[in-house]
């Protein structure tokens, strides 16, 4: 499903509130809240609002556990981390206990080891199935999400949950979650705006199947709620609206 807003700041109060009442019902039904957040510049309206009063007030922080859906491989200083960048817009002004945030990136461990490291982690807030409340995803313009980039070998993957690759493509070791892990969620959530998505969005959602070159087309939630979240310039080539 696709819900299309006028612009970013329409699509961030959107995604606020859906954060909210996902994070209030899990609260209320099993006593915690698992979300995997997303990186990237998309997201930082997002994470701003919730660190308002009127968003920030409603959650019982104390009981949100928070994963990455994928890392760039750089110390949280960097300012390429994903980590770095939701702790500056979000972590550092809510009462979420550090013991509760798991950052991708660590020091003196490879990013291959730490994928096995991360999948522990996540089965230890999880459980063995790893069903996440909610899956925040963004997507660039070359059509991927998480560190699913087209060509690569982690989008064959079927077993693990976690890899740690080098994209030759950026030059930079990558963490990701795989499709197999994401596609388990409860609830995913794209988020994309501006014109330049707008020949990937369409190619994704309308165009021939081809998830080696546009690898946002490997998320499909086994039983779970696929949403799109996208701004008017970016729908702007859909025909289905
Ligand atoms: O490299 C990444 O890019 C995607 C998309 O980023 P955006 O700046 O276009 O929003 C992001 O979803 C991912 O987490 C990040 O590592």
């Amino acid at each position: 499903m696709i819900n299309i807003h006028k612009d970013p700041a329409e699509l961030g109060k959107v995604a606020a509130d859906l954060f909210v009442e996902l994070a209030k019902a899990a609260i209320q039904e099993k006593g915690k809240f698992t979300v995997a957040l997303t990186g990237g510049s998309s997201p930082v309206k997002l994470y701003g609002l919730l660190a308002e009063p009127k968003y920030k007030d409603q959650v019982d922080w104390s009981k949100v556990y928070v994963f990455w859906g994928d890392e760039r491989w750089v110390p949280l200083e960097d300012e390429q981390s994903n980590a770095g960048m939701a702790y500056q817009t979000l972590l550092n002004h809510v009462p979420v206990p550090e013991e509760n945030i798991y950052p991708m990136w660590a020091a003196g461990i490879t990013p291959e080891a730490r994928a096995a490291e991360y999948t522990q982690y996540i089965k230890k807030e999880l459980g063995e199935e790893g069903i996440f409340d909610l899956i925040l995803l963004g997507m660039g313009d070359d059509g991927h999400t998480a560190s699913l980039f087209p060509g690569t070998d982690v989008l064959e993957e079927k077993e693990d949950w976690v890899k740690g690759y080098f994209l030759e493509s950026k030059d930079i070791y990558r963490i990701t979650l795989t499709a197999p892990l994401i596609n388990k969620a409860k609830k995913i959530v794209f988020f994309v705006f501006g014109e330049n998505k707008a020949n990937a969005l369409y190619e994704v959602l309308e165009g021939e199947s081809n998830a080696d070159l546009y690898p946002s087309q490997l998320i499909h939630p086994k039983e779970g709620e696929l949403l799109w979240l996208a701004d008017e310039a970016a729908a702007s080539k859909l025909k289905v609206k």
